[in-house]
């Protein structure tokens, strides 16, 4: 057996039972096998590391980080433990300094967000006003521009001389005009929004990741937040990746820790608890609040089991 192979089997045997492992995707024509590649990589380390991620059903650009990590962690460690697992900010190549030394930071909000619903309309904002919820956002879909800027402006006045923080999803610009709090994106949106006018208007910025690549990503715009998700399955919305599962959450809460952080996806009242255990100061929900029966008394059961 050859060494990498051998490096990796142990890896993967080390943490088969600590939920880092979720099945591998089906792959198409279209999606084809990741790919690991010899030539470029450091060390037998790197491509073991990239091997066992593969194996445990981390996509191929998540792999490629997790190789690189493991390089670095084996080499700064003095040698090669299969128990460890990176989870240290240097190994990931994330920005060396803090938020208030990075001019380029976007403006800090609590690192604590609380419970944080996600709510379809203006509607529901005021509802979750009403309920004295910490964090919402408006996450009103629409291509007609006079409506989002109605729900935007509704949803901006329903939080004035409130406690609750309000952010808007996708439409940018009209958060900056309507004096939100801040702005919610995910990756593809960083190609065409005006990050500058979003920082230079004071909006806190907070944005999506589905994985160890996009949280470096992230990391490189130094938002105000960063979401990570979906944690469990959801209907919602149709995701980039597997849902990760609480070991992969405990790993990203651990690596990305000084920043304030949401989970999102497929959390209910069955699970808030062990996820905000993660170390997250924030869990993002939508059903949980909108399917619930009451919704009102759902927001504050879900803050006393997140506070367990
Ligand atoms: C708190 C939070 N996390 C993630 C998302 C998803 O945002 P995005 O990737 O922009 O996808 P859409 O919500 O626009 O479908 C979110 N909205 N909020
Ligand atoms: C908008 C969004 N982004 C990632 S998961 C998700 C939907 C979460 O909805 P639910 O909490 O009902 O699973
Ligand atoms: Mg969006």
């Amino acid at each position: 057996m050859s060494l990498i192979r051998d490096l990796a089997d142990q890896i993967i045997q080390a943490h088969r039972s600590n939920d880092l492992c979720i099945p591998i995707p089906a792959f198409s024509i279209n999606s084809p096998p990741p790919r690991i590649d010899n030539e470029a990589a450091a060390d037998h380390y790197e491509l073991a590391g990239a091997l066992a991620a593969i194996e445990m059903g981390f996509i191929e650009s998540d792999a490629k980080v997790l190789g690189k990590a493991w390089s670095r962690m084996t080499l700064h460690d003095g040698g090669f433990d299969p128990f460890k697992w990176p989870s240290r900010p240097e190994q990931f190549d994330l920005l060396p300094w803090t938020r208030n030394m990075n001019p380029n930071a976007f403006k800090e909000c609590p690192k604590r967000l609380g419970l944080y619903g996600v709510m379809p309309d203006a509607d529901w904002v005021k509802r979750m006003v009403d309920a004295e919820i910490p964090t919402v956002q408006l996450r009103f879909k629409s291509e007609d521009r006079y409506k989002i800027r109605r729900q935007i402006k509704e949803s901006v006045k329903a939080v004035e001389s409130s406690k609750t923080l309000l952010f808007i999803n996708d439409y940018w610009e009209e958060a900056i005009d309507a004096e939100a709090y801040g702005v919610h994106l995910g990756q593809e949106d960083l190609e065409t929004a005006d990050l500058e006018k979003i920082r230079g208007a004071g909006l806190r910025l907070g944005l999506s990741t589905h994985g160890y690549s996009e949280l470096v990503i992230a990391d490189r715009f130094c938002p105000s937040y960063i979401a990570m998700g979906a944690i469990f399955p959801t209907n919602l919305k149709k995701m980039p990746t597997a849902p990760q599962g609480l070991g992969r959450l405990y790993q990203y809460a651990k690596l990305m820790s000084h920043y304030p952080l949401v989970a999102i996806g497929g959390i209910d009242q069955d699970s808030i608890h062990a996820v905000s255990k993660s170390g997250v100061g924030s869990v993002a929900v939508v059903r949980a609040i909108t399917q619930a029966k009451d919704p009102k008394a759902a927001v504050k059961h879900l803050q006393e089991l997140m506070q367990a």
